[in-house]
């Protein structure tokens, strides 16, 4: 039997990534941040001197994608593109419109999926993205969908990047929000939508510790703690 998934699907800034972190720590099983494959899917293509826009060339990048993810000392999860070190990079609002960008094209999609299926090892695996509940782990046995107003995930986003003294503008970030929201939701191949079984959390009133309270009832009433 493989082993278990719990998904996390939503749009940028609803919290996937705090929530997953903080889930996959408290239950010691493996994280997915399939949004990072993306990313550095993009940003391989800048470095490469590929244009997001073409197909084929973007199509081979991420079929080749020489990605390694390792955790440095302070926590945070380092990421290299053939051994370069992108994990500041990959995190900008330009490396967030590379990834939707390229993300929107069917065959880079078809390029990442086995590669993100690898990651369900035992004992389980918290898996963070857009398409984790509808496509990559359909059977997972519990999927989450994460939400909150394009406002205040803007606001969380100003605050996030502000605390790491990076200048940005809140409009624009609200602006880029709303874009990225828009095109993850409309493409036609593994829209951003919450899988039929999935259970919808908005947490635009609603703290990351109510959020992870909430989604940690669920875990145990799956019984899978
Ligand atoms: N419920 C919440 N209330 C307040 N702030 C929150 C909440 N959830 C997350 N945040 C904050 O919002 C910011 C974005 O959260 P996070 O990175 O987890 O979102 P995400 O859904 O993974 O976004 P992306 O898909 O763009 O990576 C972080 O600074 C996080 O601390
Ligand atoms: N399963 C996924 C994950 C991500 N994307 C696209 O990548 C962009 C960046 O993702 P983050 O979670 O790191 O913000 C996102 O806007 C999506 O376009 C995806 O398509 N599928």
């Amino acid at each position: 039997m493989s082993a278990p998934v719990i998904t996390v699907d939503g749009p940028s800034g609803a919290g996937k990534g705090t929530i997953s972190h903080k889930l996959a720590d408290r239950l010691d099983w493996g994280f997915l941040d399939s949004g990072a494959l993306y990313r550095v899917t993009g940003q391989a293509c800048l470095i490469e001197g590929v244009s997001w826009d073409d197909v084929d060339a973007v199509t081979e990048i991420a079929r080749h994608l020489d990605v390694s993810f390792a955790s440095a000392a302070n926590g945070e999860v380092l990421v290299a593109y053939k051994g370069q070190d992108v994990s500041r990079a990959i995190r900008t609002e330009e490396g967030g419109r590379g990834a939707s960008t390229v993300a929107a094209i069917p065959s880079v999609r078809e390029a990442l999926l086995a590669r993100q299926r690898d990651f369900r090892q035992p004992p389980g695996l918290v898996a963070d993205g857009r398409d984790m509940g509808t496509v990559v782990f359909p059977d997972a046995p519990l999927k989450f969908f994460l939400t909150a107003s394009a406002e205040e995930r803007a606001r969380r986003r100003y605050k996030q990047l502000i605390s790491k003294g990076e200048s940005v503008s809140l409009p624009r970030l609200l602006e880029d929000i709303k874009e990225r929201d828009a095109r993850d939701s409309s493409r036609s191949v593994s829209p951003l939508v919450p899988a039929g079984d999935a259970i919808v959390i908005d947490s635009t009133a609603t703290s990351i510790d109510q959020v992870f309270d909430q989604v940690m009832q669920k875990v145990r009433e799956k019984g899978l703690i």
